[in-house]
């Protein structure tokens, strides 16, 4: 078994048996608290660029699927586990997280004391990382992706269209999660993902009933060239923006995000709505937030707010048929509360449909 080492820019080390793709690499080293879902969190490309850190500590267990992914290839740069199973059981297992890592060519890290490292990782809010084969020789830099890079690589290139339904739903995509296009599916849609550099002329040439802006990788601030479309878009369809599209829309409208000190990234975020008391629990993958100060009241209401630590995780526009939400209605892996947002996203669509009540609202 080949040994591998995390070295944090803090200066700890931690060693692990090296899994997948025999390759060093460098990047931001997030955790991940929810208990199953490895597959999901594997294949989410809003972790795009970031070492991942499974806190359960068995993976692998329940072995990988193609019923299970987020996205057609990974796109997280490294994982880190305590144990990393070998021999899965499930019926629907076709093969074993250590080599779908190989297929995938993503490198990762088992046997890792994954408690003391995620402790190193809140201590030091955000910390970035190294995989390396030997501690004393190591790689150069720290897995910088600038200019929306990670976007970049994550988004479809020319435009896919799913699905057939009385609503057609354009999709921006940032780096989407599958779920949410099966959610969408579901609500019997014709969906038409678009590349996130996608002009908002060429998007309303499609004759889209209303737009989604998806979840994706990096810092939101990074795609300052979107906010003109992302404005544009709102001001004439009915949106929902989901995680970065969430921030993307805030940001539209002039308001600013911030790195939070670790983010939330797990299945049991619990979330306010603030307007009826009601807590759901949430599924989370964020590392940014949107400062609630920054936003503009006349235009945007709060409407969900976390419940442990009171950041802003949804707003709603005080006229217009636009709402966001940080956390992943989506879900997978998580809890399905909020499934209920894809429901009244398509329910506005509808009552949009034809311009008229749209221009009304507005
Ligand atoms: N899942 C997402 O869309 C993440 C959004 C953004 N990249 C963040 O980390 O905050």
């Amino acid at each position: 078994m080949t040994k591998g080492y995390l070295i944090l820019e803090t200066g700890e080390e931690f060693a692990g048996d090296w899994i997948g793709e025999e390759k060093e690499i460098a990047g931001e080293v997030v955790f991940n608290t929810s208990m199953t879902g490895y597959q999901e969190m594997l294949t989410d490309p809003s972790y795009a660029g970031q070492i991942l850190t499974f806190c359960y500590p068995l993976i692998g267990n329940y072995g990988i699927s193609a019923n299970n992914e987020e996205s057609n290839q990974p796109a997280v740069s490294a994982v880190i586990s305590s144990e990393a199973c070998e021999e899965p059981s499930h019926y629907e297992s076709e093969t074993s997280f250590s080599a779908e890592l190989k297929k995938a060519g993503i490198p990762g890290l088992a046997q890792v004391d994954t408690r003391a490292l995620v402790a190193a990782i809140r201590k030091h809010r955000t910390v970035r990382g190294k995989l390396v084969f030997s501690s004393d020789k190591q790689i150069s830099g720290w897995g910088e992706y600038p200019d929306g890079a990670l976007v970049r690589g994550v988004s479809v290139t020319e435009p896919e269209v799913y699905g057939k339904g009385e609503q057609h739903i354009v999709m921006m995509d940032f780096g989407y999660k599958k779920s949410i296009l099966d959610y969408l599916l579901k609500q019997e849609c014709k969906v038409t993902v678009v590349p996130y550099h996608t002009t908002a002329e060429q998007i309303k040439n499609l004759d889209p009933d209303g737009i989604v802006l998806s979840n994706g990788p990096g810092d939101p601030e990074e795609l300052k060239g979107i906010y003109p479309v992302i404005k544009e878009l709102t001001e004439t369809y009915p949106t929902l923006g989901i995680c970065l599209g969430h921030q993307l829309i805030a940001l539209a409208y002039g308001a600013e995000t911030e790195k939070m000190p670790f983010g939330h990234r797990g299945g049991n975020h619990p979330v306010k709505d603030v307007l009826t008391g009601k807590v759901c629990m949430t599924s989370q993958n964020h590392g940014y937030v949107v400062k609630e100060e920054s936003l503009d009241s006349a235009e945007f209401e709060v409407l969900f707010r976390n419940v442990n630590d009171k950041s802003l995780e949804g707003i709603r526009h005080v006229s217009l048929p636009v709402q966001s939400v940080q956390f992943h209605p989506e879900a997978h892996p998580g809890p399905s509360d909020t499934e209920y947002i894809f429901t009244e996203f398509i329910q506005q669509v509808t009552n949009a449909k034809g311009g008229a009540a749209y221009a009304e609202a507005k």
